[in-house]
């Protein structure tokens, strides 16, 4: 699903304004009708009502919506217009309003005036700011986002955005409203599915206001939402009268002495995920017991001390393999010169993760190569790019666009809303997936997820964006039996079958 910029929108009410004769009004007017009639699902007619008014098209909007939830039947609508100007189709729709009988209507002039409706009403209506917010929220604005962010016994419901947030990039430091509800406009904005800005927007419904879609279709988002639909149609096909050679050969290859269990689950996910032959290879010591982890893989054994040995022992099963997953439970010592050798020969997808990553950041980034995935959390974006961690998780989806052009490759940067990006910078956002996932060995499973879809001819951004997602239903089909503390990484491996037929069925 496409989620939309402020220049998305933007562009949308020139072609309708210009290529389709329509004036803004018009689109103000089915906006504002569309939000009073989701509203009512949201509380009773009998509720005391405040709309608050900004100077831009969101106040012209909560106008509209004001008209309509009067004509809808509500009798307690107080508007409260808090900015001295308002723009040309704000004016008309508070001309149109200002001859009902039913709304009182006042024009701010103290706070304490606006304190009093506010605190009296049990549903707050927020249209004072909207997607052209451009500056730092000050004085008035500021004063009252704040009061209605202290009132917390009423319901409020944001008109589009809430007030404050930005429809794209980084975290604001500036007040922002705290909804329980938004109600926007024909497209998510992309700050709207992700964490931290998500906290804000409190349950998002999207309404149609009457966009063509011949215009819908004209929309070029730099980023989109993740849905099962898209994910369905990414997923290789599998055939009755298929062969394991279909569904590829890949590698597992990391772990080190107390690292045993990230190649067991990433190894366990390729399986699950229906990966066709799965070679793991891992150091000597460790061997044994990843062979006996499962029957289904074929495990070899290296030492990471001796490159060359042990690139010329594993050389056959490189060769014939399809892709490989580098870098799980791997350690970074002694390792670094194994590690160069290897991704400098790999030729094949290569998806890299945990300790590959932490070893790959200090390589220089011209090594990578468009066919792999990197998949780092916050933690090792900050070694890749000398970002610090709170740049990167207060702006996931510039960062991760910025990244995934300069390293030229597919980037997964894992979090609460995992972003994940192609080469050209398009970010698609994912929002499956609970908190159960926040354990070690996540990231694992999700490796082996990634690997076993290119193995079985997924291109490495559609393996990225649908193992994610279906990384992700696994565990929020696991949430629906299970409390969330107790679901393990394994266990979500284990449902992977489950989540892929909730997808294809
Ligand atoms: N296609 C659609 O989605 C439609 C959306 N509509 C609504 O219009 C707003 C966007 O309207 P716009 O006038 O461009 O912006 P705002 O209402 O957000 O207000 C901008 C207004 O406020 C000033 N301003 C910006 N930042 C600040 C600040 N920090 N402090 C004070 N003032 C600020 C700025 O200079 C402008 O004057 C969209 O969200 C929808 O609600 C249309 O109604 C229908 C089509
Ligand atoms: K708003």
């Amino acid at each position: 699903m496409k989620l939309a910029s402020s220049e998305n929108i933007r562009f949308i009410d020139k072609e309708i304004e210009y290529k389709h004769n329509t004036p803004s009004i018009v689109l103000m007017e089915n906006a504002g009708r569309s939000i009073a009639e989701k509203m009512t699902q949201l509380f009773s007619k009998q509720s005391k009502i405040c709309v608050l008014v900004g100077s831009g098209n969101n106040g012209g909007d909560g106008l509209v919506v004001a008209r309509h939830l009067l004509n809808n039947g509500c009798q307690k609508v107080h508007v409260v217009i808090c900015s001295t100007s308002l723009s040309k189709d704000g004016q008309t729709n508070y001309d149109i309003l200002k001859t009902y009988r039913d709304v009182e209507i006042y024009t701010i002039k103290t706070l304490e005036k606006a304190k009093k409706i506010l605190w009296s009403s049990e549903v707050i209506i927020d249209s004072l700011l909207g997607i052209g917010v451009n500056k730092e929220v000050t004085g008035i604005y500021a004063e009252i986002i704040d009061l209605i962010n202290q009132k917390k016994d009423a319901k409020v419901i944001s008109v589009d955005i809430p007030s404050g947030l930005k429809a794209c990039g980084s975290l604001s430091k500036w007040p922002t409203v705290k909804a329980d509800h938004t109600i926007t406009l024909e497209f998510p904005k992309e700050n709207m599915l992700i964490y931290p800005h998500k906290k804000v927007v409190g349950k998002l419904h999207v309404v149609d206001i009457g966009i063509p879609k011949m215009v819908r279709d004209r929309v070029r988002p730099s980023s989109y939402q993740v849905t099962a639909n898209f994910v369905k149609k990414l997923l290789p096909k599998h055939r009755e009268d298929s062969h394991k050679g279909d569904y590829g050969t890949g590698i597992v290859l990391g772990g080190n002495t107390n690292m045993a269990g990230a190649v067991k689950l990433s190894s366990l996910a390729a399986v699950r995920m229906g990966i066709g032959v799965l070679h793991t290879i891992v150091p000597n010591e460790i061997k044994n017991t990843v062979q006996n982890y499962m029957p289904e893989n074929i495990t070899w054994a290296i030492d990471y001390s001796k490159s060359r040995s042990s690139l010329n022992d594993t050389a056959k099963v490189l060769t014939k393999s399809d892709a490989m997953a580098l870098g799980m439970g791997m350690g970074t010592k002694s390792n670094d010169q194994f590690f160069e050798k290897l991704i400098l020969s790999y030729k094949k997808p290569l998806v890299v993760d945990g300790d590959g990553l932490n070893l790959l950041s200090k390589l220089p980034k011209g090594v990578i190569k468009s066919n792999w995935v990197l998949t780092p959390h916050p933690k090792e974006m900050s070694r890749l790019t000398g970002l610090e961690v709170s740049d990167i998780v207060e702006n996931p989806v510039e960062v991760c666009k910025h990244y995934s052009k300069q390293f030229n490759c597919t980037l997964v940067l894992k979090g609460a809303s995992t972003v994940i990006c192609s080469p050209k910078g398009i970010a698609f956002i994912n929002t499956s997936g609970n908190k159960s996932l926040s354990k070690g060995g996540s990231g694992d499973v999700l490796t082996g997820v990634i690997l076993s879809l290119i193995c079985a001819g997924a291109t490495p951004l559609a393996a990225a964006i649908s193992g994610v997602y279906i990384h992700g239903l696994s565990s929020d089909l696991l949430l629906e039996s299970q409390n969330y503390r107790g679901i393990l990484p394994s266990d979500v491996a284990n449902h992977l079958p489950k989540a892929i037929n909730s997808i294809t069925q």
